[in-house]
């Protein structure tokens, strides 16, 4: 294969230079953790999430708590979390029985559904093969628009599969589209195990981008390589304005083997703050809220960019 001519960082147009950053650490980076995080620390981690600037934070999961054992408090998150003006607080939802008890909460106005491009990881993800979570999926989004909620989709495994290997960007495409045909006002593309490079990823996205617009799609990479800024440089080239990360990197799929964290989000801000992006979001604030969340749940977790600033910092108050 002829490798891809990866473009230098360089200044964007001013139009485009807004950047939504969609913080997921309460979520992805908790639902694979086997130590139990108390609630009030998940509770006050999404208030201080909330105060850094993030216009999307996404809170928890209504899936089985058999399944996911750390996010089985779902119902106290949501009422307990303060909500700020601007801010939309996603929950993850998987199927009918996780909406019902999303709805019941009476408090929750967007969910996230996620399918996915390879029927191995749907199987072990939902208990599905992609066809039919796509079914049940579309069936929860139409219940979901019915009821005033807003929906966000999820395409998960889209360049690589921990039990299938190579996916084709075909059924990323095909996925995405009955997401955003169904209703969902975006669909945010997971590199799920992290095995993405500006190879694969940029094959992925030439397809998905055949049908669907790049003002609908946010991007989702895990950094198990190290692969994860190269891979949103790249979905920036093709003219994507949102992605998702977690706080201090938390993260991985309890269903993906070897999938290590999310994307840092600090990371990813001085990225995107030093190729001439606004975000609205404060790099320090978030530095900030990693540190205070380490202390809080007994963690050492740090994004590469987190403990410079804080090293920084602390050498100077010496
Ligand atoms: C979807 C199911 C429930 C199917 O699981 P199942 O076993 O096929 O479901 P079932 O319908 O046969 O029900 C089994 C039991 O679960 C209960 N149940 C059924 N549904 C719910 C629910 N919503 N909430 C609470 N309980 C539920 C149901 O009531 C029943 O209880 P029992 O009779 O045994 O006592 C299960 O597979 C599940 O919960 N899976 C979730 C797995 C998960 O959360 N994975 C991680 C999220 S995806 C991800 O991380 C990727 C992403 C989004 O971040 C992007 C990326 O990185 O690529």
């Amino acid at each position: 294969m002829r490798p891809t001519r990866l473009l230098a960082p360089r200044s964007y147009s001013t139009a485009l230079n807004r950047f939504r950053v969609v913080e997921v650490g309460a979520r992805d980076g908790l639902q694979a953790e086997k130590k139990f995080v108390p609630t009030e620390v998940k509770v006050e981690l999404i208030d201080r999430l909330s105060a850094c600037g993030f216009s999307t934070v996404e809170t928890t999961s209504f899936v089985s708590p058999k399944w996911v054992p750390q996010l089985a408090d779902h119902n106290e998150i949501v009422k307990k979390h303060k909500r700020f003006n601007g801010v939309s607080y996603p929950v993850l939802v998987p199927n009918a029985a996780g909406l019902k008890n999303a709805l019941a909460t009476g408090v929750v106005e967007e969910i996230a559904v996620f399918g996915a491009a390879s029927d191995a990881f749907s199987l072990k993800n939902v208990n599905s093969n992609v066809e039919d979570s796509l079914k049940k999926l579309l069936e929860v989004t139409k219940i979901a628009l019915e009821n005033n909620i807003r929906v966000r989709g999820y395409v998960s495994v889209v360049v690589g599969c921990p039990y299938q290997g190579e996916v084709k960007p075909d059924v990323v495409a095909k996925v995405a589209d009955k997401l955003l045909e169904a209703g969902c006002y975006e669909v945010s593309l997971g590199d799920t195990i992290g095995v993405g490079t500006v190879n694969s990823v940029t094959k992925m996205l030439d397809t998905v981008l055949k049908s669907v617009p790049a003002n609908k799609l946010a991007v989702h990479f895990h950094d198990t390589y190290g692969q994860a800024l190269a891979n949103v440089l790249v979905s920036i080239e093709k003219g994507i304005r949102a992605a998702d990360s977690s706080i201090a990197g938390l993260g991985g799929c309890p269903y993906a083997k070897g999938a290590t964290g999310n994307l840092a989000t600090e990371d990813l801000l001085y990225f995107l703050k030093g190729n001439g992006f606004e975000t609205g979001v404060d790099l320090d604030k978030v530095v900030e809220t990693a540190k205070w969340f380490n202390s809080a749940a007994g963690y050492d977790k740090w994004s590469r960019v987190g403990r410079a600033i804080s090293n920084k910092k602390d050498a100077q108050t010496c």
